[in-house]
């Protein structure tokens, strides 16, 4: 298991990069890591990131590729050679996709861009799966998903909380569980169906947590992640 003492991933889920910025100027790189995902990509490009990693933060570039092994593995690249700390691709794009992902990610000079891979999103349930076909429990799904990440040499997986139990019992203590879907007791789920909360996950054995909303659409964002610190004082 990692000694990482920053368990927390801030997603900078922003519609502008003033405000993003805002937020990250109210952080402090030695506490936490940063997401940058679609929304405030689309809208700030690598610039968003350089901006990011200027401050001193690490960058997590949760883009979700999903496409051709060629299409991905090119696209996992480009983010590796702008330094982000990790990078993720869909784990259904299957082991071609990430096989040549990581190929790739490994011919980056210098490369130390972690690579996971999402299983099953922590807004699908089980009749959310059935509607696209995929009629079994979401769990199955994402054990099957993990392994097959891990036989491809990635660095860990996005899961929820609830899944990183069962999952320690058939991956390596050093693949990384990267938790979304991760609710305070006092705050609500939104779109968000397998949810934990911060201190539950940590005891569960996630590695990271990422976290956006209850942070970002706080009334006062810095006192709300300040609590969820407290709360998981006690696991770090
Ligand atoms: O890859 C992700 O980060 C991710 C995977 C997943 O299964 N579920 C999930 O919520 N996420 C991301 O994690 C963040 C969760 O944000 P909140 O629901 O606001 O805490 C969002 O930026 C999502 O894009």
């Amino acid at each position: 298991m990692t000694l990482d003492k920053k368990r927390i991933i801030v997603a900078l889920d922003y519609p502008t990069v003033e405000q993003a910025l805002d937020m990250a100027n109210q952080l402090d790189p030695m506490r936490c890591r940063l997401k940058v995902g679609k929304e405030l990509f689309t809208r700030g490009g690598p610039a968003i990131v350089e901006q990011l990693q200027r401050k001193g933060f690490e960058v997590f570039l949760d883009l979700k590729f999903h496409d051709i092994p060629n299409t991905t593995a090119k696209a996992v690249r480009a983010a590796g050679e702008l330094g982000v700390w990790m990078v993720n691709v869909h784990a259904t794009g299957g082991r071609r996709m990430m096989e040549a992902a990581r190929n790739e990610l490994s011919q980056v000079k210098n490369n130390k861009t972690l690579l996971i891979a999402v299983t099953v999103l922590t807004s699908m349930e089980r009749e959310d799966l059935q509607e696209v076909g995929l009629d079994l429990d979401p769990l199955d799904h994402v054990k099957r998903l993990a392994a097959l990440t891990e036989s491809c040499g990635l660095d860990g997986v996005v899961c929820s909380a609830q899944e990183v139990t069962p999952l320690r019992a058939i991956i390596s203590p050093e693949f990384s569980l990267v938790t979304p879907g991760i609710r305070p007791a006092d705050s609500v789920a939104g779109d968000q169906r397998r949810i934990m909360t911060p201190s539950e996950a940590l005891q569960a054995g996630s590695t990271y947590l990422v976290i956006g909303r209850p942070i970002t659409q706080a009334e006062n964002p810095l006192l709300a992640l300040e609590s969820i610190e407290k709360e998981i004082a006690a696991f770090i």
